[in-house]
Parts: structure tokens; C-alpha cells; sequence
């Protein structure tokens, strides 16, 4: 007996040795890779300040002065031409960037795609596309012709897309100019912003705060001005949750709004756990213009992805004169919101109600299980991909919690799970997610199906046509949170597992009494609920967001309701 046990010691410790020999070879030679793309950056960077600067500064402070409509007119009037609009954009990302860290990559290119486009529109019978000459900043997963998409992930730097995605090419198409590509979480699966190839994105408002993720780096860019609009990816909130950490709007719509052929994802192969990729902007104004073009044009998407509907920009449900019928939720019954964040959908209540609409009460039905189905679906092979490419890789450190849960096997989750569920039960939620075998995934898949019709039945039972609710469950926190509280994203992952389409509207900033109310009333019943009570208080004058949802193909009612909230806060 002794003898197989020190024969298992020692297997164990034989293969624990070569683990750890092989994880530090693995190490060393990416932490050269790390510094030479460190280094390309920073040349990177002083040459889109040289462009940048190519502008005289009175001229290029005035088009930054510019908003997105009054850019896009000026263009398509002649006044300012594509080559400055792309030059004033390299100064405003390169000092978006000196303060966030929000940049991967600047597309030099884009200077010479205005350059041609310039001297296209000499000719008197050009006619210029909608969005002629704005530049646009992009999620560094989406696929660039010569750039690559790492997803923070360093073992994928230097290996650059071949082709521009379908997506990319329709933008171009319509005018735009990608000009940058901005900052991600490793792996795509956190709501914070921080790999081990290009660092920590910060958020504009207060740099011990994270912007936000999957989409951070759009966030950050966004929020301080560096990009008048930009494009995410969102599978459990990396549109909206970054829009509401930094004071932006953008929306995630239903899956099949957009072609998928020749994009990325974060995991392949996860068909009932609903990503697309969305519009990030500084006003919900500025998403309604560019997806009323992108979607007016949309044959050009299906023409070359035959699984993208073509579904056209829905003006009349835009701008119906038709009352909407809202259902609100403050609390989702899973995880309460912090004080500012109740307060700003009870405020977005009020200005829908003044705007004529109804707002009556709506309760998302059973969010723990829905916690289990989206965790369950979304890592359906037990996390075994993500964690596959980690192991090969330096590992970023505010991710440690998925990678510790994805690293335990399952049976050893579900084991642990209910002991732990007697001191914590929201925790053993969460360890019971994981997939036994197909059995169990199937059987996750028809609960999906499932809970789609009945919540869809709900709506439809009282006539809603849209959601108002929170868009997360805290403002902005520490880097490290995210990955602490990943079950913080039960707001906007149960958009992506009904595939609703969801946008996110800036409300409120937190107030004095907000934080006093969280100091007083917050719950503090379990760890989650103390961390995110702790790593809120401080957080006065962060940003808050609303988010409005509905069944897929009905984005512009979503937007409609987002554009109303912001016409009653801004009044215009
Ligand atoms: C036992 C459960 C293990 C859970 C491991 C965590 C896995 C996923 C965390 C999900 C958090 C989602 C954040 C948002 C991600 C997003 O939308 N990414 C966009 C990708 O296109």
C-alpha cells in the first residue's frame, strides 16, 4: 500500500515538476514577444501623433469640436475633407490613449484610404457614401486586413488577419475609415480590461477604475473623446457593460441582425449563448444614425453571409407615434443593484412616463437559474478551450477566478458545491454551472429554449414592447472586481441567453446621497454582496447607464426608447 502511495506521490510530483518547467519555457519566450509588440506600439503611437500633428491646430481643434452628425455633414458638404477627419481622430486617439491605455494598434493605412477617397470625391459625378470619411475605432477581435486579434491572448501577436471581415468591408463600403483598434480582456470572457500583451485599460473618469470589458478598450477610447464611434462584440454584456462604466451608448443587437462569415469569436461553438457585435458611441443619436445606414444597406451583408437575414432599418417601429408599454425591474431578484443604479431606472421611468409611455412593473422570472443555463451554455465544454490557450500563455492575473473555476475539475465543483451553498448559496450557484456530460448540456439547451417562450409569453401577456432595467450591478469598480463577482453580469447575460437585442443609455452620475444609501442600506449577506458594496464606495460622480431590451428584430424600439430617454435628459 505504502508502495503505490509514494509511487503516486512521486507521479504526481514528476508531473507537477515538468508542468511548472514547461509553463516558465512557455513564459520566457512570450515575455519577448510581449516586449517587442510593447515596443512596436510606442512607434506606433508616434506615428499617428506625426499624422495627427500634420493638421494645423486651429483647424483640428475645431473638427474635434465637431459631434458626430456635424462631422458627417461637413464631409458630405465638402467643408472639412476625409484626410483631416482622419488626422484630427489620430491626435484625439492618441491623447484618448495617453490617458487609458485604450489603443492596440493605430491603422496607419487610414490616412491613405482618405487620401483616396479625397480624390475620388474631386470628381463631380462621385457620389459619396453616408458616412464618407468618419473614422471609425474597433474592438481588436474583429478582423482587419494586415492587423492582428489577439484577444489578448499573446501567443496570437504577429499572426494578422488576411482579409477584412464582411462587416469591416460594409463599413468601408458606407464610408467609414477604421482608424484604431482598442483594448480587450484576455480571452474575451471579463468584464474588466486588462491582458498581458498590452496592460491595463483605465477608465477615463478615475484610472483606479476599470472601463469596463469585454469592449474596454472602445469604452475607455470612447469616453474620453478619442472616437466619436466605434464597434464591440457583447456575449454576456461587452457592449453595454463598458458603455455603462464610461458614460456611453451603445446597443447589442439580436444575433441575427449582422453576418458573421470571416468575424471572430471568444469561444467557437456556443450556438445558444448569443454574441453579436454592436455600435459604441458617445450618444445613443449617433448609433441611431450609423445603424440606420448599415442596416438600410444590410443586402450588402446578406449577399455575402447567406445565414444574415436580410432585415432592413425598421424606420415606421423607430419613429412610430404609437405609445410604447414598458416593463421595469430595479432588482432582478439575484444580485441588487447598488443605490445609483436603481435611482438612474427609476429617473429613465420618469422621463419615459413624461414622454407619454406606459412603465408598469415586470419580474424577470427565476435568475438563479438563468445564472446556471448562461454559465452552463456559455462554457459548454467546461471552460476546457479557453483554459486550453491560457496554459500556453502568460496568464493575466485579474482573470485568476475563471481560471481557478475553469482549472477545478467539474465533478469537484458539483462536490464542493452544496457544502458551499449552506454558508453561501449564490456561490454554489455558481459551482453547480459547469456541465456533467451532454446529457446534462441537451438538457441546458431546452431550458434555453424553454425560458425564451415564456418570458417572450410574459411580454407579450401585458402588451410590453420593451425592458427597462439595470445595466449592471455596480458602477465602474477596481480592476480586480470583475473576476471576483463574475455573477455581476446577471443584467446583460440574460439579453445574450434570450438574444434580445439590449442597448445601454448614460442616466446619472453616483451622488453623495447614493453612496450615503449604500453605506446604509446595501446588502452585505454574503462576499459578493461586500465586495461590490466596498469597491463602490468612493465611486461619486462615476457614470450610470440604463438598459432598454426587446425580442429579436425590434432593436429600434430599443433605440427609440434609449433616444427618448437622452432627448429628456439633454433635451436634444
Ligand atoms: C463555474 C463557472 C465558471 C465561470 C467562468 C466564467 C466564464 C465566463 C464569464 C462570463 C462573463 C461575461 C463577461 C462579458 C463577456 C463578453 O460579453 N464578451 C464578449 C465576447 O464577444
Amino acid at each position: 500500500m505504502l508502495f503505490y502511495v509514494v509511487l503516486l506521490l512521486l507521479g504526481a510530483g514528476a508531473y507537477y515538476y515538468h508542468f511548472k518547467t514547461n509553463r516558465k519555457k512557455i513564459i520566457e519566450r512570450l515575455e519577448t514577444v510581449v516586449q517587442r509588440r510593447r515596443d512596436d506600439l510606442a512607434k506606433n503611437v508616434q506615428e499617428a501623433k506625426r499624422i495627427g500633428d500634420k493638421l494645423d491646430a486651429t483647424r483640428r481643434d475645431w473638427i474635434a469640436g465637431l459631434d458626430f452628425e456635424q462631422l458627417q455633414g461637413e464631409l458630405q458638404r465638402g467643408h472639412v475633407s476625409a484626410v483631416e477627419a482622419v488626422r484630427t481622430y489620430f491626435y484625439k486617439g492618441v491623447l484618448a490613449h495617453q490617458k487609458t491605455n485604450a489603443v492596440t494598434a493605430f491603422i496607419l493605412e487610414a490616412e491613405q484610404q482618405a487620401e483616396e477617397m479625397d480624390e475620388k470625391a474631386k470628381s463631380p459625378s462621385y457620389v459619396k457614401p453616408p458616412m464618407f470619411g468618419i473614422p471609425l475605432s474597433l474592438k481588436e477581435c474583429l478582423k482587419v486586413k494586415g492587423y492582428d486579434t489577439t484577444r489578448g491572448f499573446v501567443q496570437d501577436a504577429y499572426r494578422p488577419s488576411t482579409e477584412d471581415s464582411i462587416q469591416i468591408e460594409h463599413y468601408k463600403k458606407l464610408g467609414l475609415i477604421p482608424f484604431c483598434q482598442t483594448n480587450v480582456p484576455q480571452s474575451l470572457l471579463s468584464y474588466n480590461c486588462s491582458n498581458p500583451l498590452f496592460g491595463t485599460t483605465t477608465n477615463p473618469y478615475d484610472s483606479t477604475r476599470t472601463c469596463g470589458g469585454s469592449s474596454g478598450g472602445e469604452g475607455a477610447l470612447i469616453g474620453a473623446k478619442g472616437s466619436l464611434i466605434g464597434i464591440g462584440t457583447d456575449v454576456g454584456g461587452s457592449v453595454r457593460i463598458p458603455c455603462h462604466f464610461t458614460g456611453t451608448a451603445g446597443l447589442k443587437p439580436s444575433k441575427m441582425r449582422f453576418a458573421h462569415r470571416g468575424g471572430g469569436a471568444s469561444v467557437p461553438g456556443k450556438p445558444m449563448i448569443d454574441a453579436n457585435d454592436g455600435p459604441m458611441a458617445q450618444d445613443v443619436k449617433t448609433n441611431v444614425e450609423f445603424l440606420r445606414n448599415v442596416w438600410g444597406d444590410i443586402d450588402f451583408q446578406s449577399d455575402r453571409d447567406p445565414y444574415c437575414p436580410p432585415v432592413h432599418w425598421n424606420e415606421s417601429l423607430y419613429a412610430s407615434e404609437k405609445k410604447l408599454r414598458v416593463g421595469y425591474y430595479i432588482d432582478d431578484g439575484w444580485f441588487t443593484p447598488t443605490p445609483a443604479l436603481q435611482r438612474a431606472v427609476l429617473e429613465a421611468k420618469k422621463h419615459l412616463e413624461a414622454a407619454g409611455h406606459t412603465v408598469v412593473p415586470f419580474y424577470p422570472p427565476r435568475l438563479t437559474e438563468v445564472i446556471q443555463l448562461y454559465f452552463r451554455a456559455v462554457c459548454l465544454d467546461g471552460g476546457q478551450y479557453v483554459l486550453n490557450k491560457l496554459l500556453k500563455d502568460i496568464i493575466e492575473p485579474t482573470i485568476n477566478m475563471q481560471v481557478t473555476l475553469w482549472m477545478i475539475p467539474t465533478w469537484v465543483q458539483r462536490a464542493l458545491s452544496y457544502p458551499i451553498s449552506l454558508v453561501f448559496p449564490r456561490m454554489g450557484v455558481l459551482m453547480s454551472s459547469l456541465t456533467r456530460d451532454t446529457f446534462e448540456l441537451r438538457e441546458a439547451y431546452a431550458d434555453i429554449e424553454a425560458y425564451r417562450e415564456e418570458y417572450v409569453g410574459l411580454m407579450m401577456k401585458d402588451n410590453l414592447d420593451v425592458i427597462l432595467c439595470p445595466a449592471s450591478i455596480m458602477p465602474a469598480p477596481q480592476h480586480d472586481i470583475p473576476s471576483k463577482v463574475l455573477c455581476g453580469v446577471s443584467y446583460t447575460c440574460l439579453y445574450n441567453l434570450l438574444d434580445f437585442g439590449a442597448g445601454v443609455v448614460p442616466v446619472t452620475k453616483v451622488s453623495k446621497a447614493d453612496e450615503e444609501k449604500l453605506i446604509n442600506e446595501y446588502p452585505e449577506t454574503d462576499k459578493w454582496y461586500q465586495i461590490t458594496k466596498k469597491a463602490t464606495i468612493g465611486a461619486i460622480g462615476m457614470p450610470i447607464g440604463v438598459q432598454v431590451a426587446a425580442p429579436p428584430f425590434r432593436e429600434e424600439a430599443v433605440l427609440r426608447a434609449m433616444r427618448e430617454i437622452e432627448i429628456a435628459i439633454h433635451g436634444k
